[in-house]
């Protein structure tokens, strides 16, 4: 079983990545551009999860699903925030059913 601490080791590599030379690093290259640039990624990588999803090929979801998450992790190293930030977010989460959760907003807004 994979635990989370890829996810946070890999992290530390893209935290590294930000002082490296761009010319030896993707990651290096893709924070130097800036935000819009990573963002385009982003983008880009969800609209290939979604075409992956109607491809039918479950080994092609799970490779653009895999760019995702590591686009996004760029993006959350950009802005100075790491994994442990999300899975926080997704605990405080659990088992709040999503239904529940909107009525509580509705109601919260009168
Ligand atoms: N997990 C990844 C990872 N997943 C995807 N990619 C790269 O993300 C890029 C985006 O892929 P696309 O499918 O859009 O293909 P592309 O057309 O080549 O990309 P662009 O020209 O549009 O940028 C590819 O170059 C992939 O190699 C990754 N690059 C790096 N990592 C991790 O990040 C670490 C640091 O990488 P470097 O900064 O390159 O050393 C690595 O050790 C890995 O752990």
């Amino acid at each position: 079983m994979i635990h989370a601490e890829v996810l946070f080791h890999i992290a530390d590599t893209l935290e590294a990545r930000k002082s490296a030379d761009p010319k030896s690093s993707y990651v290096s290259e893709l924070l130097h551009k800036g935000e819009d640039a990573v963002l385009k990624k982003v983008a880009e990588e969800a609209a290939e999860v979604l075409m992956a999803s109607k491809d039918g090929s479950k080994l092609h979801l799970v490779r653009e699903v895999a760019d995702l998450w590591f686009h996004s992790m760029v993006l959350l190293t950009y802005h100075g925030l790491r994994p442990d930030d999300v899975l926080v977010e997704l605990k405080r989460r659990e088992g709040i059913s999503g239904h529940d959760e909107k009525a509580a907003r509705a109601a919260q807004q009168g």
